[in-house]
């Protein structure tokens, strides 16, 4: 693969990661809610998640979702579906108010596992790899460009969203963020409802 095609791959990679989104939230959520460890796990596991789908994707994910939709349907309903649920989950902490907003405690087996499903449950991940990374895809690429390609879509994203735990979790940080736990619940639940409303309802355009 050319230098210049990767940092365009890498640039879209990295556009796409950090968009906020569904993902950001998991990582925000459990490093609020367990501190540094929790919060890298999630971003790890999420990476996990991320090149399960790129490597779909480098096999071939694109041509089989459009040659049946209905399975395309079924995935993302089913992303959609959970979205909304860990968006009720977070709304309902919200609701505990400032000072319980601490106690909804995370733990790193609890942030490994929301981390890798909601990877492979967000839309927007989804779109990306059938719409974006898929075009850097043809069938007689070598295997070491595809590896590179999924290689590169795992880093990009688990170098980020680290980057954002350890952000997060700096003690300057951390506590002011922890004062504010109960707006910030609020606000990934109804960006999380929102958007599993918008896949439900119509085309992620
Ligand atoms: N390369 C990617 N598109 N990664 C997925 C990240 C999704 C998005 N940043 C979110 O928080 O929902």
């Amino acid at each position: 693969m050319p230098f210049s095609l990767w940092l365009s791959l890498a640039a879209i990679c990295a556009m796409g990661a950090m968009s906020p989104g569904p993902s950001l939230a998991l990582v925000l959520r459990h490093t609020l809610g367990g501190g540094r460890l929790p919060g890298v796990t999630a971003g790890l596991f999420h990476a996990l998640g991320v090149g399960f789908y790129a490597l779909l994707t480098v096999l071939g994910l694109g041509a089989l979702m459009a040659r049946f939709p209905l399975l395309f349907q079924l995935v993302t309903w089913g992303g959609a579906a959970y979205l909304a649920w860990l968006g009720i989950k977070a709304l309902r902490a919200g609701r505990a108010g400032a000072v319980q907003a601490h106690a909804v405690i995370t733990t790193s087996p609890q942030a490994a596992r929301e981390g890798v499903l909601v990877a492979l449950s967000n839309p927007k991940l989804i779109l990306f790899f059938v719409a974006l990374l898929s075009q850097f895809i043809s069938p007689e690429m070598s295997v070491t460009a595809k590896a590179i390609i999924v290689l590169t879509a795992m880093i990009i994203d688990g170098a980020w969203y680290v980057l954002v735990a350890l952000l997060l979790s700096h003690s300057r940080v951390l506590p002011w963020l922890q004062q504010r736990a109960h707006w910030i619940n609020r606000a990934t639940g109804v960006m999380l409802i929102a958007l599993a409303l918008r896949v439900v309802l119509g085309p992620l355009a």
